[in-house]
């Protein structure tokens, strides 16, 4: 599979086009719809929320709920076009105030001074406009189409935060991924820890008091993978390479690990490779899942384990130095609004780019045109798997 997106922040709407996804799938506005509401949630996010409501409209590859193995395309709307119609239209337009004043001041930690070398803008709306984190709302749109494709292969992903601002969850079991997200999607900050979540908010605030941002780190959780998806052949189809290039992919992410991650540096290879064995009703599993459920670029049928870590958002009430590109003189940031914190918001991200790959690796290994011959081809793949 593989889908491309388009659109600007403040410009009438984002697109999708996703390609690959087998005829016969259920798809539906609704199931899209669900995740783009995940998205929108958590503290900490600023004013613009409060102005979208991220609803889907699929104009194309779907008919009376199906999949039709064509070209899908996904259309948000950005409401908050009606206030930036004249400086964000694709029509040239007269010489409105607004229109001509520029950005000329590039904000440390975005894209703006890189974005406007690379291009040649000198105004850097066009380059913050589509380095904007607006575009991930199309991302899970593609996304959820990917969970679709799990979810009828058995395969069930979730996501919950970690940690923010440096107060970490210190409570992290759950006894299902149901239970997970019925808890996470209970809390503010998509937190399992009640009393860490109260203390992540705390922390947003106190950020958002003091004209600054916080970041954190996230984790996604996947089940039911079988065992095997994914290569040791070729560099460039190895699955824990995608998926950490997924996570690096979001805005903002700076860091990602599989399994015990960074941690495996600092223990001796007894204490980090997960033991095998084997009975007749399971198959092949592990004593234990430090791994994060890959090995050699592969699945090994354990649940996958992925965290992100996302730094502070770049846009600061609280000035940082930066230099005009115009008059080249030092200048202090002030802003008009910004997210103070949107690391509940991004594991939503993490999760549907995640679900893009694993679907992704899924099909490219199993694929046929047909979801039904799909399934056919994964359930015998489990079965010969079990007893190999
Ligand atoms: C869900 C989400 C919301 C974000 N909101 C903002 C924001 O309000 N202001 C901002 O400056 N950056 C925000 N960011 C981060 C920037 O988009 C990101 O830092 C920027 O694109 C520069 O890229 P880099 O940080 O990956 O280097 C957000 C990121 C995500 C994932
Ligand atoms: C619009 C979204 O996030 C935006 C991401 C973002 C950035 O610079 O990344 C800047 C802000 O945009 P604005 O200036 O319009 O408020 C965020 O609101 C969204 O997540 O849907």
């Amino acid at each position: 599979m593989r889908y491309l997106t388009a659109g600007e922040s403040h410009g009438p709407q984002l697109t999708a086009i996703v390609e690959g996804v087998p005829a016969g799938l259920e798809l539906t506005a609704e199931h899209i719809n669900e995740d783009l509401a995940r998205r929108q949630k958590g503290h900490g996010r600023g004013r613009r929320m409060q102005i979208e409501t991220d609803r889907v409209q699929i104009v194309g590859g779907v008919r009376h709920g199906q999949t039709l193995g064509s070209p899908i395309a996904l259309v948000v709307e950005n409401k908050d076009f009606t206030h930036w119609r004249n400086i964000m239209g694709a029509e040239p337009v007269d010489n409105a105030e607004e229109v001509k004043r520029q950005i000329t001041k590039p904000r440390p930690g975005h894209a703006d001074l890189n974005g406007a070398i690379k291009y040649g803008h000198r105004d850097m709306r066009n380059v913050l406009e589509r380095s904007s984190a607006r575009e991930t709302t199309v991302r899970v749109a593609a996304g959820a189409v990917a969970k679709q494709v799990l979810k009828s292969l058995g395969v069930d992903i979730a996501c919950h935060v970690l940690e923010i601002g440096g107060v970490k969850a210190e409570k992290t079991s759950y006894t299902s991924l149901q239970e997970l997200k019925e808890k996470t999607e209970a809390s503010a900050v998509r937190c399992l820890d009640e009393e860490a979540g109260k203390q992540m908010m705390k922390a947003i605030d106190d950020a958002k008091e003091n004209g600054d941002s916080i970041g954190g780190i996230v984790e996604v959780i996947v089940e039911g993978m079988p065992t095997g998806v994914g290569s040791y052949v070729h560099y460039d189809r190895k699955l824990d390479a995608k998926l950490v290039s997924a996570m690096m992919s979001i805005n903002a992410f700076k860091g990602a690990e599989i399994g015990i991650g960074f941690e495996a540096a600092r223990k001796p290879g007894s204490e980090v490779h997960d033991e095998i064995q084997w009975d007749e009703e399971n198959g092949y599993t592990r004593k234990s899942n430090n791994a994060g459920g890959l090995e050699g670029g592969m699945t090994t049928g354990m649940p996958i384990v992925v965290r992100g870590v996302m730094k502070p958002i770049p846009t600061l009430y609280k000035p940082l130095q930066s230099v005009d590109i115009d008059t080249k003189e030092t200048f202090a940031a002030s802003i008009e609004r910004s997210d103070s914190c949107a690391v509940p918001a991004a594991a939503v991200v993490a999760e549907a780019v995640i679900a893009w790959e694993l679907a992704s690796a899924l099909i490219e290994q199993f694929g046929l045109d047909r979801i039904d011959l799909l399934q056919e081809n994964i359930q015998k793949h489990r079965e010969y798997a079990k007893q190999f």
